[in-house]
């Protein structure tokens, strides 16, 4: 008999588990509080290692992230690697859909690999320590002037150190189910460095995951690297061309690995 009184007790985790919004919820603050962790674990890696801010840092937290995908579910299938078999500099862009972008750039990060992030990252606790440590190159999206003149030095120092960097050029996080006009910083980058442009492309997370729903559940994002873009001999003229040139093969290849067919051109890039 007394028993029967505990039949409530289980019944309340069983509910929570089965409930998509609990899943949800826990899900992200795991996402989040997981990634905090394994960042309080590489600081001192990567401080004993390379002594601070370097590039050389980014393999270790490539390798920390790794299997956080295991932990939430998700798969990634990658095609295209042999796109990134480069030797040197280039500049790598790619949609941006959620911070769970994180973990599929970790799995394809090349070597002296970078990225390009807003400001206002360095101040995610240890996560923000962990992105300084890796040598990420924070800009102000505020301060277009500013932004420029980072991305301008980013563009010598990549060639002087032999550095790739990672840029989102929709400039901001992206569920729409399509992808947002691209804004020109990325281009005038690899232009500014005469280095070719890798256009990646994740597939939509909308079978997996919904933020207005609140549903986060398990699934397979397909990534794919495409063919490089040369921009050797191109000068600031040509950027615009170069972002919508670059938009419609990125916009084709979304539509397509997402499952969907293209509707139209969309928007040609940002002005
Ligand atoms: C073990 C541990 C675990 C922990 C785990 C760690 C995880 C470690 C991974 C983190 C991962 C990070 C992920 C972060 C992800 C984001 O933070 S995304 C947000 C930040 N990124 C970006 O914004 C990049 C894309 N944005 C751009 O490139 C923008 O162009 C800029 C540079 C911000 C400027 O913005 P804007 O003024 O709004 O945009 P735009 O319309 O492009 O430009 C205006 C004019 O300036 C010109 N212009 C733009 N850029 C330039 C330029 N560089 N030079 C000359 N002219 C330019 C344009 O041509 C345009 O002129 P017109 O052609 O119209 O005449
Ligand atoms: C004490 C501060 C607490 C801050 C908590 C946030 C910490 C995040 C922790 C774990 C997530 C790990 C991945 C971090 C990288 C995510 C980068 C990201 O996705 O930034 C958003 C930015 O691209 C676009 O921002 P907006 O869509 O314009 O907004």
């Amino acid at each position: 008999m007394d028993a029967l009184w505990m039949l409530p007790l289980l019944l309340v985790p069983l509910l929570l588990l089965t409930s998509s919004t609990f899943v949800f919820y826990f899900k992200k603050c795991f996402y989040v509080a997981w990634m905090m962790m394994l960042a309080v674990i590489a600081i001192p890696i990567c401080i004993l290692k390379s002594g601070g801010r370097d590039i050389e840092n980014m393999r270790v937290i490539r390798f920390l992230v790794r299997h956080v995908k295991y932990l939430l579910g998700l798969r990634f299938e990658v095609s295209g690697w042999e796109h990134l078999q480069m030797d040197g500099p280039y500049v790598i862009i790619s949609n941006h859909q959620s911070s769970l972008d994180v973990l599929g750039l970790m799995e394809v990060l090349p070597d002296r690999c970078t990225m390009i992030a807003k400001k206002e990252l360095i101040y995610a606790g240890t996560v923000g320590i962990i992105c300084w440590l890796g040598g990420i190159v924070f800009i102000n999206r505020q301060k277009t002037s500013d932004a420029k003149s980072v991305m301008a030095d980013a563009a010598k120092t990549m060639l002087k150190e032999q550095i790739r960097l990672w840029v989102f050029p929709e400039g901001t996080r992206n569920q729409k189910g399509d992808l947002l006009p691209f804004k020109k910083g990325a281009f005038h980058l690899a232009v500014q460095a005469q280095v070719p442009i890798i256009p990646i492309v994740f597939s939509s997370y909308s079978n997996f995951y919904l933020r207005k729903e609140r549903e986060f559940k398990s699934g397979t994002i397909s990534l794919k690297v495409l063919p490089k873009i040369e921009t050797k001999g191109l000068t600031s003229d040509d950027v615009s061309s170069l972002s919508d040139q670059s938009y419609a093969i990125m916009r084709s290849t979304f539509l397509e690995i997402s499952g969907r067919t293209p509707q139209s051109n969309g928007p040609s890039s940002a002005h």
